[in-house]
């Protein structure tokens, strides 16, 4: 699917939800997936977040927003889109976006994150998404050519400190490394503050998942609270 220039110059500023649940999880359909997404754009989203090929497929005839679609494998390691094999299903599915793991670490498939991102370019109209977790992976991606760069992986590769929140200064940080990609604050935005806070920063548009999506997580929020 094609997201224009002028598409996806329009996210500028927004917020982006991603609508996620686990293997095993009550909320764990595809149909329910695409049913938070209607119900994430009615409150506002101006794209969603999707993982799974069936998810993408539903979510895609839900919703008009651009999808960002990814297809996680495993949780540990590289397991975001890990391979090109992955990040062609969920383009087929018809995500306007793949998100992939954009980091520096070795890929299942032994392609390069260059590699993998020409591949994708080259069997899809699909824009690349790539999740990083530090400044040098950051910098990698965008020489990789990816469209766009995502703070994802901030907290869970080893090379940044798990914030409790957003990580506002990886996030700085690469806004002024002027990579000259939309830069997609990722990861841990738990509240309306700390999304204002994400742009601030320099984010270009700002991706919340678990606060808005996950009732379980938020239940135990409120759960520990009280205890
Ligand atoms: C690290 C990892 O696996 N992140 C995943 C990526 O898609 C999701 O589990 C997160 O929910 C998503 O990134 C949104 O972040 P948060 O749920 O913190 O707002």
């Amino acid at each position: 699917m094609i997201l224009t220039p002028d598409a996806l110059e329009a996210l500028r500023g927004q917020l982006i939800v991603s609508c996620q649940a686990y293997p095993g999880e009550p909320l764990r359909e595809p149909h329910i997936t695409a049913r938070m997404a209607e119900a994430v754009v009615q409150g506002g989203a101006a794209a969603v977040r999707v993982q799974g090929v069936a998810d993408v497929q539903f979510t895609r005839t839900a919703v008009e927003v651009p999808v960002i679609g990814l297809w996680k494998d495993g949780h540990s390691g590289v397991f975001i889109t890990p391979t090109l094999r992955h990040a062609l299903a969920v383009a087929a599915a018809g995500a306007h976006v793949v998100a992939i793991d954009g980091t520096r670490r070795e890929r299942p498939d032994g392609l390069s994150l260059a590699q993998t991102v020409a591949g994708i370019h080259a069997e899809s109209h699909a824009l690349v998404m790539a999740d990083c977790g530090s400044l040098d992976d950051a910098r990698a991606a965008a020489d990789a050519g990816a469209d766009l760069i995502g703070t994802t992986l901030a907290g869970y590769t080893g090379e940044r400190a798990k914030t409790e929140g957003p990580d506002l200064e990886l996030l700085a940080d690469v806004a002024s490394d002027g990579l000259g990609r939309p830069l997609i604050a990722e990861g841990r935005i738990h509240t309306p503050a700390q999304a204002r806070a994400a742009l601030d920063a320099g984010a270009f548009a700002v991706v919340v998942g678990t606060a808005i999506t996950h009732p379980t997580s938020i239940t135990g929020w409120f759960r520990d609270a009280l205890a």
